[in-house]
């Protein structure tokens, strides 16, 4: 969605490594926001992502106008009503959305219950124009991560979808284009995100083997000590995002969502079970 970040130039570099061409897309969907988030005031800053694409080797980007028809009664193309289809489509308009049913719920799923079907829908579009044989996502999106996967699976796209590691700035921060939109004291208390995911691994590679609610009400708690709004703590299986009840061999994401200010960031811990 551009504002390119270290995060962003992970996954050209590992494209690079898999492809002989990488494209790289640079489009807000506007149908993975609701009418009242952020798509208006989205980070941009798209010369300087094109200079940096080039440099970091990407053969060419996509940056469609609109990718959604907007109908005969609708305004101005690319309008985010007319397009974000939660209501009625107008005669003519983009009328068509993919769902994975079960993976999209919870989670980001649970408070933003348009977003999965927006971001299903257009990278199944994005699949069908680029043609890729291997599209790379960041796990620091995770759950959005395992629901292309499902999506290119389920629907037969001839594309290995790749998942690569959480960057981070070296004070911890998750890489987020997002942080952008943080003053400089929201920045600062923002860090409690993932500092508190640190205290969860160290508590559990200490052995204290803390019950999942511990380990939830913990990184909750030192989020709000904060002055964050947490959205979600979530303990879930790593593979099919259901909450889990103990922690034990199996594999298991902390995930995390929380409001500084009006800006919502995302984090989240992988821990490899005992
Ligand atoms: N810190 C990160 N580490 C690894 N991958 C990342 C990171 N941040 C973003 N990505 C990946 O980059 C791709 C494009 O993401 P996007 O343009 O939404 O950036 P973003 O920084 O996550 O923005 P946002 O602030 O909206 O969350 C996604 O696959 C996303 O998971
Ligand atoms: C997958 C994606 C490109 C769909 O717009 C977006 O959600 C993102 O950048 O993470
Ligand atoms: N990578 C997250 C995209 C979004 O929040 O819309």
């Amino acid at each position: 969605m551009g504002y390119l970040h270290e995060g962003h130039l992970s996954l050209v570099q590992e494209a690079r490594r898999r492809a002989d061409v990488v494209v790289a897309s640079i489009y807000v969907n506007p149908t993975q926001f609701s009418a009242t988030e952020d798509f208006g005031v989205y980070p941009n800053s798209r010369a300087e992502d094109r200079r940096r694409l080039e440099e970091a080797g990407v053969g060419a980007t996509f940056e469609p106008a609109t990718l959604y028809a907007t109908g005969r009664s609708s305004g101005a193309s690319g309008d985010h009503a007319n397009v974000v289809g939660m209501g009625a489509p107008a005669a003519g308009a983009h009328e068509t959305w993919v769902e994975v049913t079960r993976l999209q719920t919870g989670l980001c799923g649970g408070s933003r219950p348009h977003f999965f079907r927006g971001v299903a829908t257009v990278v199944a579009k994005l699949f069908n124009i680029v043609e890729p044989d291997v599209a790379v996502f960041g796990r620091k999106d995770y759950q959005q991560w395992r629901v292309l996967t499902r999506m290119a699976r389920d629907l037969d796209f001839a594309v290995e979808v790749v998942g690569l590691p959480l960057v981070r700035e070296p004070d911890g921060l998750a890489m987020s284009s997002r942080n952008a939109l943080l003053d400089s004291n929201a920045r600062k208390r923002a860090l409690s995100i993932s500092e508190s995911l640190r205290w969860a691994e160290e508590a559990c590679s200490r052995g204290e083997a803390p019950g999942v609610q511990v380990l939830r009400q913990g990184v909750a708690d030192r989020i709000s000590a904060a002055g964050g709004r947490v959205d979600y703590v979530e303990v879930v299986d790593a593979d099919e995002l259901v909450p889990v009840e103990e922690l034990d061999a199996r594999p298991v994401l902390v995930a995390v969502a929380a409001f500084f200010g009006s800006v919502r960031l995302m984090d989240n811990l992988e821990l490899q079970g005992s």
